[in-house]
């Protein structure tokens, strides 16, 4: 009798089509655990992505057709979504994922996500920083920690790579497993399973943060990583010329396509303009004048920071102390600003695009 009822439950929900397919929800294996408790109801239902756009629209036909097709009113479903259940326990207790990229080399993206760990870590946060720009890892030249090795460690069995420790930021980039001018040469499936193992082999625990510094532009890497792990967002930066803005669109586009589907958290304008350490009220717009600020404007996402070019910049980073440290600098407090933004467009991002612990099922 109540397998009959099962069946009869599944058999509604398979004239449930996923929309925009010709596929119904059953067949595409959405529909798990269907149980009957009293009066009610309940089963799962598993989306791929946690910012599809349709849970509401299959939550409210599937409740249509099962309310006009049996007696049942209570209806139970737990909607889930197959990354989270995917997740790697290694990053079980890491709250935010944020990809740090750019549509062009050499914008800054790197000192960018560097400075940005050390701010969050400076305002309390728990934070890990990734190194994924496989063909030019810089983050340990940037910490100041090249020579460090990362050692590994077991537990319940299993082997985790141990991050190096700096400045508060948890690190691990290709650049401490092997010589940074042999890594030029990889092809890509090497360079993505380096990706992969850093993030899902990496002893994290618990981090607020974890910041996936990208290689420029768009490649293998960038789907290898979405398809690793849920991200919470992208932060995009630029330079504000005209060339650097025209890749940073290919990269917001890229984020916000079909298959991806990453919230595009905001725009980051690096080397805004110039100030000299002698003259901090004067400006000089080297590279014209607000580019960054215009494109956020007009593709309706948020300006992250302004960060000027200050030769301290360069030398802190070619030095292992990002400028970051000094938060009452010039360009500490444009960092700090970096990351109070960062935080508020994590907060306000859509909680189905957000991935807050994960529920085991
Ligand atoms: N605002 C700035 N002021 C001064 N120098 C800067 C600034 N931003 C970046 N730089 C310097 O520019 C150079 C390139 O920066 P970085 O390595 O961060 O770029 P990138 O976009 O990560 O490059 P790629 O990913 O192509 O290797 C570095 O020497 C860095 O110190």
């Amino acid at each position: 009798m109540l397998q009959n009822q099962l069946k009869h439950i599944r058999d509604i929900l398979s004239e449930v089509k996923y929309p925009g397919t010709s596929k119904d929800i059953v067949s595409l294996d959405m529909v798990q655990g269907i149980k009957i408790e009293g009066e009610k109801v309940i089963f799962r239902l598993v989306f791929q992505k946690a910012n599809d756009p349709f849970v509401s629209a299959v939550k409210k036909k599937c409740e249509a057709a099962i309310r006009e097709n049996t007696e049942f009113k209570d209806i139970d479903m737990e909607v889930v979504f197959q990354q989270d259940l995917e997740r790697p326990l290694s990053l079980e207790k890491v709250s935010y994922i944020i990809a740090v990229s750019s549509g062009k080399g050499g914008v800054g993206k790197s000192t960018v996500a560097a400075n940005l760990a050390v701010a969050l870590a400076l305002q309390g946060y728990k934070v890990g920083l990734v190194d994924a720009d496989i063909f030019g890892p810089s983050i340990p030249k940037m910490f100041g920690c090249e020579e460090a090795q990362p050692y590994m460690t077991e537990v319940d069995g299993k082997e985790y790579i141990v991050p190096v420790e700096k400045y508060g930021v948890k690190l691990l980039s290709i650049g401490f497993f092997v010589d940074p001018a042999s890594a030029t040469v990889w092809r890509g499936p090497m360079a993505s399973n380096a990706l992969k193992q850093m993030v899902e082999q990496g002893y994290w625990e618990e981090l607020d943060y974890m910041l996936i510094d990208l290689p420029p532009g768009t490649s293998d890497i960038h789907l290898t990583l979405v398809q690793t792990v849920a991200l919470t967002g992208a932060i995009v930066v630029t330079t504000p010329q005209q060339v650097a803005l025209a890749d940073a669109v290919k990269g917001i586009n890229m984020f916000e396509s079909p298959g991806i589907q990453v919230p595009v958290l905001g725009l980051v304008e690096n080397m805004s303009w110039f100030t000299p350490a002698e003259l901090p009220e004067n400006k000089y717009y080297l590279f014209g004048k607000e580019g960054g600020k215009l494109l956020a404007e007009e593709k309706g996402l948020r300006l992250l920071g302004q960060i000027p070019v200050v030769q301290r910049i360069c030398e802190g980073g070619d030095a292992g102390t990002p400028v970051a440290l000094d938060p009452d600098s010039i360009t500490g407090k444009a960092f700090t600003e970096l990351a109070e933004h960062v935080v508020e467009a994590v907060e306000a991002t859509p909680d189905q695009a957000r991935r807050v612990r994960v529920q085991r099922h």
